[in-house]
């Protein structure tokens, strides 16, 4: 990265050192839940419902992946309900490294992205030199989508130059495909941690930042995203810049995507309802939204079984 220089430039990590605006705990944990009080009529419910399901990263992060798991995810990705063609794709599959190659062939020729957990995720703990070789394998299989987690050891300690040096390091080793910046949010402890996380991330050259790895609870949360998504809006009136942001972890249902897409539109406006711009990362979250749009067009839940699982 651009390091001091002589003539009296400030690289970006400087002004972190020097303060981020402090958010109001209390004020933002209230708006957060207002916007969740929203009502939303039938006919943009639907539309919601079937832009979450473009919207989202379908996930599976487990130990026990194998082949045929992912293919199969990779087929409900591509035709997520078969009895409803107006359900369109999901934007993309999120697998580790190993999976990236099996999902590119499943997913050929289709506009369903795939995207790998790199640099030593979901801890973060080796060296960068080996995080950055996990980043240039992950795009050597075929990763159109890189999801990095930050060094929430150096966040807390306030060590905001190696934070910031590792997601600008991992920006180059991605080459042309996208990077997510996981903040681990459940781990920063605070919102002005989050706040201040999240404009290292961008300064830094993260196209989406991302909450959560999926494997620490509290995961994403209306409250965090929304510290986020502010923090995506302040950087865009202050340069022109659109970054992308993706809640990641614990959102299972229709009704949260619902209120989340709500955050989205209050906070950043219609520019940011679309997947180049906003994600859920989410392994279950798929078949209640399926399970919603199924019975608001034929009026009758079904069963969940119904549903393929991922
Ligand atoms: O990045 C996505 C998360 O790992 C998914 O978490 P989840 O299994 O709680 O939906």
């Amino acid at each position: 990265m651009t390091r001091p220089s002589s003539d009296g430039f400030v690289p970006q990590f400087t002004r972190f050192a020097l303060g981020s605006p402090s958010v109001d705990q209390v004020a933002v944990e209230e708006r957060a839940l207002s916007l969740a009080r929203r009502s939303i009529k039938k006919g943009a419910k639907v539309a919601g419902l079937k832009l979450a399901v473009a919207m989202m990263d379908l996930t599976t992060l487990e130990g026990k992946d194998s082949a045929g798991k992912v293919r199969a995810l990779c087929n409900k990705a591509l035709r997520p309900l078969e009895s409803d063609p107006s359900v369109g794709t999901c934007a993309a599959i999120c697998v580790y490294p190993n999976w990236v190659a099996t999902a590119k062939q499943a997913l050929e020729g289709s506009p369903v992205k795939v995207a790998s957990v790199a640099t030593a995720f979901p801890s973060g703990q080796s060296p960068l030199a080996i995080k950055l070789e996990d980043v240039r394998r992950a795009v050597d299989f075929g990763a159109d989508e890189i999801d990095m987690v930050i060094d929430r050891g150096a966040m807390l300690s306030g060590q905001y130059a190696k934070v910031f040096d590792e997601i600008a390091a991992t920006k180059e080793a991605c080459g042309t495909a996208h990077l997510k910046v996981i903040l681990e949010t459940g781990e920063l402890g605070s919102y002005d941690v989050v706040r201040k996380a999240s404009e290292i991330g961008i300064a830094a050259g993260g196209d989406f930042i991302k909450t959560s790895t999926g494997k620490v609870q509290p995961a994403a949360t209306p409250a965090v995203t929304l510290v986020m998504l502010e923090t995506i809006r302040d950087h865009y009136y202050a340069t022109g810049h659109r970054v992308g942001m993706k809640p990641a972890g614990g959102v299972r249902t229709a009704k949260q995507a619902l209120h989340y897409l709500v955050l989205v539109k209050e906070t950043l406006g219609d520019d940011w309802l679309t997947p180049d711009l906003f994600r859920f990362g989410a392994s279950a979250l798929l078949n209640d939204v399926l399970m919603q749009l199924e019975k608001e067009r034929t009026g009758n839940y079904q069963a969940s079984e119904d549903f393929s699982k991922d």
